[in-house]
């Protein structure tokens, strides 16, 4: 009898073996087969560009870290490099990361680069109907036809018209976690700011089913979660978070749809934002991607962005009185006999045009928290011919990437670059002139947000409600004080909360009726 603790399977019958293997075997097999085709065919493929440095090893190391830990990633190899550049290859496809002044100017200002080609590569995560295989018309420039309905949903009018709703679902939704205690200000701030992009970019049933918001914040927190490095690397690859990024899409649609049928059934026509769209002649699934697209955009960056204001806030009393004494005094200015009921009345007196012009505290601190938060890297494909910055050459086709952080957390630009003060925006200082480009919280050149506008007056909105109606202090999982402030997780290119060991909540006392 063998003594061996190894079974021995004989060569002829290894056929049935591999035959009668359970599925997760074969998959693991033809994973690794995969991984060694991909490492070893871009292994040695580099460009011979002398201004450009090129990552030496397995190409399919260095793509995994930029999908996993892309921050620590790319400040890690720019310093043990001497170059601006640095080149590496995804998928087979080249990517040159680049820093500093001379080459971010050309990245924000190049028309034949593409912003949609590369973030839909480079980062993913968004919604898209072609995963379902629901068509839109492509008789129109997508993103033209999409700016447009943008303009729709942004226009002054119908945002006037709409501020009283808004603030009473950020109010409601307070209310909602009771006179006093704690709450995340992530998750709270993601779900208010659904809410609100949600009444904006399409109805009101739609913003008021609590049912229906709930499920689309699970469905593009699946979303999120069916982006895995792995999908996007080995998109061959039979994988259950892709699946999970269909059924999320596919939900979307839905519950998306219905609420275009709902409308296009109801004879009362409304200023509801698709409403408008249906009266402009779009299609279903036009109006669904216009809505999921802005509901993306809220998620993404809104929403994350209201929760760092908070914390910030919470941790700065003395912007905290600052902003609390502009809100007041606007009350004043703009309070009428009418408006003095609940706190979303009082709020509701004030105009649009006081919201935009009138805040410059809250302007500040937004534009600060932003500089902290917004780290991560927009990316550029190359649509034309070359592409050069500088001396550094891309061809067509290939990609580029560019590091916030390059700006904004440099301490030649923002001297103290990690500490949150928002003055030094301010006369005499004016840190984001100290360099072109260096202040990227709204994007520039070529791409500054086209949903600006909406986002401040909702983080506004939200810190004013905060800020009025409530005493909060941040605290850390045991109730205290943090000892520092959070660090934010950079290496999160779609919702830069703090790291988990940094985990803080909102201690809050209702003081208004
Ligand atoms: C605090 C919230 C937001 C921040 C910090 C933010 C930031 C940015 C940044 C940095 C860019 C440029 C990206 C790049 O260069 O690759 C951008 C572009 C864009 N944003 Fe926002 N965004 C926010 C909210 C929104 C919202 C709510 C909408 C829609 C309602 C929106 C719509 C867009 C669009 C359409 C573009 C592309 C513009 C173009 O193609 O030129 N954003 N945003």
């Amino acid at each position: 009898m063998s003594t061996s603790k190894y079974t021995t399977i004989p060569t002829e019958s290894l056929l049935l073996y591999w035959q009668q293997a359970p599925s997760y075997i074969f998959l693991a097999a033809v994973t690794a087969l995969g991984l060694l085709i991909v490492s070893l065919s871009s292994v040695s493929a580099h460009s011979k560009d002398p201004y450009i440095h090129h990552l030496r090893g397995l190409q399919i190391v260095h793509a995994w870290r930029f999908f996993t830990k892309r921050h620590d990633f790319i400040t890690g190899k720019f310093r043990r490099i001497t170059k601006d550049a640095f080149e590496f290859y995804v998928n087979q496809h080249r990517v040159v990361a680049i820093r500093g002044e001379t080459m971010r100017k050309i990245f924000y200002n190049e028309p034949n680069i593409s912003m949609i080609q590369g973030h839909q590569f480079l980062i993913g995560a968004a919604p898209s109907l072609d995963d379902i295989k629901v068509t839109e018309e492509k008789d129109e420039d997508l993103n033209a036809g999409f700016m447009k309905r943008l303009l729709v949903v942004q226009h002054k009018d119908r945002v006037t018209s709409l501020i009283p709703d808004l603030l009473q679902h950020i109010d409601r939704h307070f209310k909602g976690l009771g006179k006093e205690g704690l709450f995340d200000p992530f998750k709270e701030a993601n779900d208010i700011i659904f809410e609100t992009t949600a009444r904006l970019s399409a109805c009101r049933e739609l913003a008021e089913n609590k049912d229906a918001m709930r499920k689309l914040i699970n469905v593009f927190s699946a979303l999120e979660e069916g982006t895995s490095p792995t999908s996007i690397l080995f998109p061959w690859l039979p994988n259950s978070s892709r699946n999970l990024r269909t059924n999320a899409t596919g939900s979307l649609y839905q519950i998306l749809n219905s609420y275009v049928d709902g409308r296009r059934n109801d004879p009362e026509q409304t200023s509801d934002a698709i409403d408008v769209f249906i009266a402009d002649g779009c299609s279903n699934p036009t109006i669904v991607t216009t809505i999921m697209n802005i509901l993306f955009a809220g998620v993404i960056n809104t929403g994350v962005n209201t929760g760092w204001a908070l914390v910030h806030l919470g941790l700065k009393p003395e912007y905290k009185a600052k902003a609390i004494s502009e809100l007041k005094s606007l009350f004043e200015i703009h309070a009428t006999n009418q408006s003095r009921g609940s706190l979303h009345d009082q709020l509701s007196s004030i105009p649009l045009a006081a919201w935009e012009m009138n805040t410059p505290v809250l302007e500040a601190i937004i534009r600060e928290t932003l500089r902290l938060t917004m780290t991560s890297a927009p990316n550029r494909r190359v649509m034309d011919t070359e592409f050069r910055l500088g001396n550094v050459v891309v061809n067509k086709g290939e990609f580029v990437t560019y590091l916030q952080a390059d700006a904004h957390l440099n301490p030649a630009i923002y001297p103290n670059p990690y500490s949150f003060d928002a003055d030094r925006y301010g006369p005499g200082r004016e840190e984001d002139k100290n360099e072109a480009y260096c202040y990227l919280g709204w994007g520039a050149g070529r791409h500054v947000c086209a949903g600006m506008k909406t986002a401040k007056l909702e983080i506004k909105m939200v810190l004013a409600m905060l800020l009025l109606g409530y005493d909060y202090q941040v605290v850390d999982e045991q109730g205290n004080a943090p000892k520092s402030v959070p660090r934010v997780n950079r290496n999160d290119h779609h919702q830069p909360r703090p790291v988990p060991e940094d985990k803080v909540y909102i201690k809050f006392k209702r003081i208004v009726d």
